[in-house]
């Protein structure tokens, strides 16, 4: 099948997601593409969708938000999941906005929602991101766990082309 795989990211740790999702979904002979979602502008061609977004002060980037409202008829028609990449420390229902996913969720019914451990280099952070964060007890350094990603995206692939009985 031929899923795109569409990610907003700001300081590229959850476009590297993104990329385990997309290689993991070929190495299981789908086709997958990986685009930024302000280069997506219609899913004719797509089976399938994967759409993610790194979480900033409890928010999906507005890339990520901003392509679930220009194509949500076109996404409610096709099998979609969901990811968020974050540092939130709290349990995820009292973080980063779950009445939001929620909503998204129901509004398309997507298959579902994962939310993955982010990356933290403060060095890459502008002024204003270093003052927000600094209130914040995030845990500098990469925290992604691309085993449980490509883990997630196999599921994802067999879902999508059931091994037949
Ligand atoms: C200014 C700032 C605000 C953030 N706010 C949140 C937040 O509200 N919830 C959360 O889980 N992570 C938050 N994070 C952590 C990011 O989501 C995490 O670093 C993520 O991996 C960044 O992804 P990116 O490299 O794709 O941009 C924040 C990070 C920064 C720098």
């Amino acid at each position: 099948m031929r899923i795109l795989v569409t990610i907003a990211s700001r300081h590229g740790g959850t476009w590297g997601i993104g990329e385990v999702v997309a290689s993991t979904l070929r190495e299981r002979g789908h086709d997958a593409e990986l685009r930024a979602p302000e280069d997506v502008t219609d899913l004719t061609g797509f089976d399938a969708v994967v759409l993610g977004s790194a979480v900033y002060v409890a928010h999906w980037m507005p890339a990520a938000r901003d392509l679930a409202d220009r194509l949500g008829a076109q996404l409610a028609e096709r099998p979609v999941w969901l990811l968020s990449s974050g540092l939130a420390t709290q349990p995820a229902a009292s973080a980063n906005s779950p009445h939001e996913i929620r909503d998204l969720v129901e509004r398309i019914g997507a298959r579902g929602h994962r939310s993955f451990h982010g990356r933290l280099d403060r060095s890459v952070l502008s002024f204003t991101e270093r003052a927000t964060i600094s209130a914040a007890r995030a845990r500098e350094g990469d925290h992604r766990d691309m085993t449980a990603v490509a883990r997630w995206a196999e599921q994802i692939a067999d879902a999508l082309a059931p091994v037949p009985a």
